[in-house]
């Protein structure tokens, strides 16, 4: 954002009656350092003080505009204040201040006198000239005025019984204001005139020795221009402050009593915190303490924030005050660098549109910079030193005719006739400064650029929502599905065998491992991983053959033997009691033997048990599982540990026998996947690991695995597996291999 510092100007005043006037400060202005005739305000001009320590000393501090004891309220106003009109007609505000010491001069400067008016109300005729040129736009001013006494704001537009000490605020937008502070139209100097001769007798103002009307007080009076544009339906906003600062006191000097020690205390106390706020923007520093004090919390848009500044410096004449110069001056010097980032407040007045998302992150700023009046101010009197004359130019262009700046289709101000001449308008600079030589607005980017990032925006966010919908409803398809699976389920176990629909997919539902795989909460976590992996390779493209050619021999025989104990609880009508509503689902059970099968495919058991449960779909026949086994008694079962398994869906997880190892058992060579005639729904008992396919709480008597090792006293050989990372296999009970070899 551009960047303008705040202006210094510095005036010495005349000596006063009976004041020795010693010359220890002087104005040493342009055309005495050039041989030209300027006698104040000019550019290059110098405040030179004499070191009241070494009088051989002279200290020589430069301004842009100095004014000695000869100049005028006309040269001031016209040098240094007239140009910020014409900013405030284009919408920024703008902050004068006088600061000095005490009797300095500074209520002189801001208000003078009726026969020598000062700033103040040179600046409301000028802003009420301008207003009279303006046609395209209803232009309205108000004042505001307050005071800051010992710490407290007043309002001054209201008589001083009913002034409540007011708060400061600040809005949303970080912008400080004074809560409940009258704001009253006017509409000519004659209204303004009668308002603010009534507000400044309201003013805390005291005799002291320096100064027989001395200001126990800082003013801030406001006048605010709202240039409403019924057109465009947008209003524009500028502000000027204007700032009669109290002054620093020496109490030896002032002779003050108590009650004005008091005030003399909070004045030097803020004056002081000014100085801190002023010293913290010069150094950078992350805190700057507005807050110490109203003044600087009032001043804070003017000091290092987004209103155009002026500071103008009144020095007194004389030793008597020489010390007091100089630190005026140490602080016009130190103000000098503080830099403002100046705003046009503009405000749409339409109904705003229904934001887009897309629009939300390139939407303009409320406020918008105002780099027209870096330059102005910044190069304004800044010329080559020579020559310059007495009474300088305005810094910006003096135009009567304000215009709305910004690109971005506002419409101008309409230029009135005579008072536009051939001069450009302060808002024409800004325009032009937004526009550069290759027609972009200010943002380095071309309206085009702009509409093409818009697209772009528009239609990247277009394809991320139409793809989050998608997904979403890939997820809600996948989960309809599901509970369609188990719905069906459900309809086949008390339906009596109704028809299934003729379009069931022949491969496993997407998704439908997932629920079984939550409340599965028995099986081992390598295999719950192992089938979260199949699920996840399914939803990619159910390349489980593919998948099954890369695995390794016992990778392939713990997928298969996964797959086999989620289709076996399936083929179950209920699954378990335990499991409460889990019902079985044929279709999904044969889908998961062939999976299974397509991780051991030859394994005839399982070939065999595909078969029948592909009859009893194909024929909408209940598949009736084998009955449960009798439980045994945990005596009986601790010896009957490595007893043959009637549990055929264990055995038929048997690896093939060329896969058992030679070390396992006569018993576990003979056992083969898939090896099973009956449906007992057994689980495998005897299984090295806990079996798969064992449902909890089934059988809460039932005795693991290692449990029942452990009872059997080393009897359990025949379940031992000498590889734990494999899955050893039962054998088959003689009634299986009989019939398996028939
Ligand atoms: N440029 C000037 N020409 C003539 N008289 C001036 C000028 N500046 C100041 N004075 C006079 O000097 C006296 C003190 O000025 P003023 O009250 O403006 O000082 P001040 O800085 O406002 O003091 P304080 O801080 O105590 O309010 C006044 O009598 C005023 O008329």
């Amino acid at each position: 954002m551009a960047t303008a510092k705040i202006k210094i100007a510095a005036r010495l005043r005349p000596r006063l009656h009976g004041e020795l006037d010693d010359e220890s400060v002087k104005v040493i202005l342009t055309d005495d350092l050039t041989g030209g005739s300027s006698s104040g305000g000019g550019t290059g001009s110098v405040i030179s003080v004499t070191n009241p320590r070494d009088p051989s000393q002279v200290f020589k501090f430069p301004f842009t505009s100095c004014y000695d004891q000869e100049s005028t309220q006309e040269e001031i106003f016209h040098n240094d204040v007239q140009p910020m009109i014409d900013i405030v007609y284009s919408g920024v505000t703008v902050t004068i201040f006088a600061y000095g010491v005490t009797s300095s001069g500074k209520t002189h400067t801001m208000q003078g006198t009726k026969s020598d008016p000062g700033v103040i109300p040179r600046a409301i005729r000028a802003m009420f000239e301008m207003k009279s040129t303006i046609t395209t736009h209803d232009v309205s001013l108000h004042v505001s005025y307050m005071e800051i006494y010992k710490d407290e704001v007043y309002d001054l537009l209201v008589t001083r019984e009913n002034a409540p000490k007011l708060p400061v605020r600040e809005n949303d937008a970080g912008m400080v204001f004074v809560a409940n502070l009258t704001s009253e139209p006017i509409s000519t100097v004659e209204e303004f005139d009668t308002i603010y001769n009534q507000a400044t007798k309201h003013r805390s103002v005291g005799a002291t020795n320096l100064n027989r009307a001395s200001s126990r007080s800082h003013a801030v009076l406001t006048i605010e221009t709202r240039m409403f544009d019924p057109v465009e339906n947008r209003t524009l906003t500028g502000k000027i402050n204007l700032v009669d600062l109290a002054g620093s006191e020496n109490n030896k000097l002032t002779g003050n009593d108590p009650s004005r020690m008091a005030e003399s205390a909070a004045i030097n106390k803020s004056l002081s915190v000014l100085g801190q706020v002023v010293h913290a923007l010069n150094q950078g520093a992350s805190r700057i303490p507005y807050r110490n004090s109203k003044l600087t919390r009032i001043l804070q848009d003017a000091l290092g924030g987004t209103s155009v500044g002026l500071l103008i410096c009144n020095l007194a004449p004389g030793i008597k005050f020489r010390q007091d110069t100089l630190n005026t001056l140490n602080f016009a010097v130190r103000t000098k660098n503080v830099e403002n980032k100046p705003v046009i407040h503009e405000r749409d007045n339409r109904p705003a549109p229904k934001p887009h998302f897309a629009a939300v992150a390139i939407q303009p700023p409320a406020a918008k910079p105002a780099p027209a009046i870096v330059q102005a101010i910044s190069t304004g009197g800044s010329g080559t030193g020579a020559g310059i004359p007495r009474s300088r130019s305005s810094l910006v262009p003096v135009s009567r005719v304000p215009r709305v700046s910004m690109g971005g289709g506002h419409q101008p101000f309409a230029l009135p006739s005579a008072a536009a001449a051939p001069r450009k308008g302060f808002s024409e600079k800004i325009k032009e400064e937004f526009s550069d030589r290759s027609g972009t607005l200010g943002i380095g980017l071309t309206e085009k650029e702009i509409d093409e990032r818009i697209s772009r925006a528009v239609e990247a966010e277009v394809a991320r929502r139409l793809e989050e919908r998608e997904r979403a409803r890939d997820q809600e398809e996948q989960e309809r599905r599901a509970q369609e699976q188990e719905l069906e389920s459900e309809r086949l176990g008390t339906g009596h065998g109704k028809s299934r629909s003729p379009k069931k997919e022949q491969s496993l539902p997407s998704g439908v491992l997932t629920p079984l795989l939550k409340r599965h909460r028995d099986l081992d976590d390598e295999l719950k991983s192992r089938l979260q992996e199949l699920e996840n390779k399914f939803e990619r493209g159910n390349k489980e053959v593919q998948l099954a050619d890369v695995l390794s021999p016992v990778s392939k025989k713990k997928t298969g033997r996964a797959y086999v104990a989620l289709a076996r609880a399936h083929s179950e009508k209920y699954i378990t009691a335990s499991l409460g509503t889990i019902k079985g689902d044929l279709q999904v059970a044969l889908d998961l033997y062939r999976k299974a099968e397509s991780y051991v495919p030859d394994n005839v058991k399982l070939k065999e048990r595909i078969i029948e449960i592909e009859w009893a779909v194909k024929n909408d026949k209940e598949f009736v599982p084998s009955p449960k086994p009798p439980r045994k008694s945990k005596k009986k079962k601790s010896k009957t540990v490595a007893a043959p398994v009637v549990d055929e869906d264990a055995a038929m997880d048997v690896d093939d026998d060329a896969e058992i190892k030679s070390t396992t058992t006569r018993r576990r060579q003979k056992a083969e996947f898939g090896m099973e005639l009956t449906n007992t729904g057994m689980e495998s008992p005897t299984i090295g690991k806990r079996p798969l396919d064992t449902y909890e709480g089934d059988d809460e008597t039932e005795t693991p695995p290692k449990k029942q090792k452990r009872k059997g006293k080393g009897k359990a050989v025949a379940v031992e597996s000498s590889d734990d990372d494999e899955w050893v296999p039962l054998a088959p009970s003689k009634k299986t291999r009989r019939q398996v070899e028939a």
